[in-house]
Order: C-alpha cells, then structure tokens, then sequence
C-alpha cells in the first residue's frame, strides 16, 4: 500500500487548493505539513525540498514534486482523471487551463489593495460573465452529456466546480444567467467523493480572510 501524499503549503488556499480537490475527488487520503513562518519555508528551502525554492511542494510515490500545474497532471494521469484519449485530454487541457485563468483572478482578489479591489472585482465579474462561463454553457450544451470531456468524470468537471463555487463566494448569484452550469454544479457537487469533500471537516480550505492576509505574506516575501 502506497504512503499517502503529503501536501507542504500554507494553511490556506493559494496554489494548493486545486490539488486539494483533484486528490480529494480521486477518493485519496491526504496529509498536510502546513507552514507557519517564513523559517517554516526557509528549512524546506535550506534542506533542499524544494527545487525552485517554492511550495506548493507534494511527496508521493518517492518524489518531491513542485510547480502545481505539474502536481496536477501527475495526479490526474495517475488517478484517471485525464480522459480516455489524446483528443479528450486535449479538450480537457483547454477547459483546465482557461479554468486556471478565471481560477487566477479570484485567487488574488483579497491581495488587492484598497483602491484597486472595486476595479478588480469588475473584472472578474466581467470576464466570468461574458468570457468564460458563456463557453463552458455553450460546451454543456453542445456536449449534452453529465461531464465536460466524454462520458466520463475528469479533472475539468472537478477544476470547474471548484472555481464555480470561488465565483460563488465573490458573487452569490454570479451564475443567473447559466442554467446548464447550475444544473452542473448541483450535478457534480454530488459525485460521492466531492459531497464529502464539500463537506464540514474536510481538508477543503476556507476563503482568505483579509485579517490573514498580512499573516500570508510575511511567510512568502
Ligand atoms: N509556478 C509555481 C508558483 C509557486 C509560488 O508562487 N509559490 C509561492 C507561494 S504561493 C503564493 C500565492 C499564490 C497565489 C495566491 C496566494 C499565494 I500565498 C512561493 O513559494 N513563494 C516563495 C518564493 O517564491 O520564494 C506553482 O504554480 O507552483
């Protein structure tokens, strides 16, 4: 029996999160090493870790992985959460990486300053609201299936709910106007591992809270 991943971040969201959820979704146990301090990343850093002096930092199957985008590949391949086939995987890249992209905004919105967040807010709003949720309508409509890519659960179904709830929590009824991703997100949500995940209790992290947010940062610069 394979140890369990061990997942070195902050307690918090950040870049971790959506590993969070593809491991979670994989039905696979996780524990967590949070760091505290900026010493905290510092050992890691000193002890060699980290290859690029950063986290996130994953250890599974013997490896120190780094970069999230990778992490995320490996478990999707790994827990077939990638496809059936080249052309599905490709779909599924595509959906994944404009997710990342409206994933990215949200993500960074409570490191605004003040006189920037009113701004920022209007454009995550705009381009979730006549960029990308109007595409992923339009793929549900076209592909008239229960997930995104084929007949079969995957990373975009998992990576899109995620950000569709972060949406959420910016704007509550962000997705009015998107029926399909409604029926997506309640569609989903369901899948047993993801109820559980969505759960109370879970290793799912909360939104940061500005007060914390000082905190954050004084590990990272
Ligand atoms: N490309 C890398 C970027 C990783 C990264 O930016 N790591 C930051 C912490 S996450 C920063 C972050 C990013 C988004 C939202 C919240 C937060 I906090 C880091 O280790 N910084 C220390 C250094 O570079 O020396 C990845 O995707 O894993």
């Amino acid at each position: 029996m394979s140890e369990k991943p061990k997942l070195h971040y902050f307690n918090g969201r950040g870049r971790m999160e959506t590993i969070r959820w593809l491991l979670a979704a994989a039905g696979v146990e996780f524990e967590e090493c949070f760091l505290e301090t900026k010493d905290d990343l510092t050992k890691l850093q000193k002890d060699g870790s980290l290859l690029f002096q950063q986290v996130p930092m994953v250890e599974i199957d013997g490896m120190k992985m780094v970069q999230s985008r990778a992490i995320g590949n490996y478990i999707a391949t790994k827990y077939n959460l990638y496809g059936k086939d080249l052309k599905e995987r490709a779909l599924i890249d595509m959906y994944v990486e404009a997710v990342i992209d409206l994933n990215e905004l949200l993500m960074m919105h409570t490191f605004q300053p003040a006189d920037k967040k009113e701004q920022h807010f209007a454009t995550i709003v705009d381009k979730a609201t006549n960029r990308y949720f109007p595409a992923y309508e339009k793929v549900l409509k076209d592909h008239g299936q229960d997930f995104l890519v084929g007949n079969q659960f995957s990373r975009a179904d998992v990576q899109l709910l995620e950000t569709l709830l972060m949406a959420e929590e910016c704007k509550p009824d962000i997705l009015a106007k998107f029926p399909l991703l409604q029926s997506f997100k309640a569609r989903i949500s369901n899948i047993p591992t993801i109820k559980k995940f969505l759960q109370p209790g879970s290793q799912r992290k909360p939104p940061l809270q500005e007060k914390d947010v000082p905190k954050v940062m004084k590990i990272f610069h």
